[in-house]
C-alpha cells in the first residue's frame, strides 16, 4: 500500500464516525483531502452535513466537489472536526501546520465536541520534535518575536534553529490570516506542555503548531490498514 492508499484508509474509516446532521470541522492537508473527497461522495448520496473549512485551501476543494460550507461564526459549536497531523505522540499531542493553517485549524478543533486525528503511522512519535515546530508570528516585530523566542527556546533546554517559511519560489509564506511562520527545528521537546504555554505567553506569537488536549481518538493508517487508537494516560 502507498502512502496515499495509506490516508485514504484512515480518512474512509474517520468518515464512520460522521452521522448525519453534523456539523464538520474539515482540517487541511493532503490527508485531509483524501477525507474531503471521500465525504463529497457520502455528500451526492444524500448524506446532509455543514462543514467549516480550515483553510482557503480546503474550502476551495469543498466548493469544488459539492461539500456545504458555513463559517465558524454562522456554527460556532461543531459535533467533530477531523484533521491531519504531522506528529503525534503516545498522549496525542500533536504538531500540526505543515501546511500552515495551524490558527484556523486549533480554533475549529476547540469549537468541535471531539477531534479525530487521521495519518499514516509514520506520523507516530515517542517525542514530538523531529518534525520542525510551525509558530505562527505577526508581521509586525517580528525580529523582536524571534528573539523572544529564542531566549524562551534557551530557557527550556532547546536549542536548534528557526526559519521564516517561504514559498517555492522564495517568497514569503503568508497565511489565511496574514500573518508568518517561523519553522523552528529544535529536535526533541521533552515538556511540549510547557512550551506550548510559555509561547502562548509571548506577544508576538499568534499560534503554535502545538495541538495540547484536543484530539481524542486518532485513526492511523499502515500497511495492514486503519486502526482506531486512543490516547494512553
Ligand atoms: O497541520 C496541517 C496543515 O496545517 C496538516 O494537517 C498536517 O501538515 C498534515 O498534513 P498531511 O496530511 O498532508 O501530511
Amino acid at each position: 500500500m502507498d502512502a496515499r492508499e495509506m490516508k485514504i484508509k484512515a480518512a474512509a474509516a474517520a468518515l464512520e464516525h460522521v452521522e448525519d446532521g453534523m456539523r464538520l470541522g474539515i482540517g487541511t492537508g493532503s490527508t485531509a483531502e483524501e477525507f474531503v473527497r471521500l465525504l463529497a461522495e457520502r455528500v451526492a448520496g444524500g448524506l446532509k452535513v455543514q462543514g467549516v473549512p480550515t483553510s482557503e485551501r480546503t474550502a476551495r476543494l469543498c466548493l469544488e466537489l459539492g461539500v456545504p460550507l458555513k463559517s465558524l461564526d454562522e456554527l460556532p459549536e461543531l459535533d467533530l472536526t477531523i484533521d491531519g497531523a504531522d506528529e503525534i505522540d503516545p498522549q496525542f499531542r500533536l504538531v500540526k501546520g505543515g501546511g500552515g493553517a495551524l490558527l484556523r485549524e486549533k480554533i475549529v478543533a476547540a469549537a468541535s465536541t471531539r477531534m479525530i486525528v487521521i495519518a499514516d503511522e509514520t506520523k507516530l512519535v515517542e517525542t514530538l520534535g523531529a518534525f520542525p515546530l510551525p509558530i505562527e508570528i505577526n508581521t509586525f516585530g517580528q525580529a523582536s518575536t524571534r528573539l523572544a523566542i529564542e531566549r524562551l527556546a534557551s530557557e527550556l533546554g532547546l536549542s536548534g534553529s528557526m526559519k521564516l517559511r517561504t514559498r517555492s519560489d522564495e517568497s514569503l509564506f503568508m497565511t489565511d490570516g496574514g500573518h508568518l511562520i517561523l519553522d523552528a527545528s529544535f529536535g526533541r521537546i521533552p515538556d511540549a506542555d510547557a512550551l506550548a504555554s510559555r509561547l502562548n505567553q509571548i506577544p508576538g506569537v499568534v499560534e503554535h503548531g502545538l495541538f495540547i488536549n484536543l484530539a481524542s481518538l486518532a485513526i492511523i493508517a499502515g500497511p495492514a490498514g486503519a486502526r482506531v487508537m486512543e490516547p494512553k494516560n
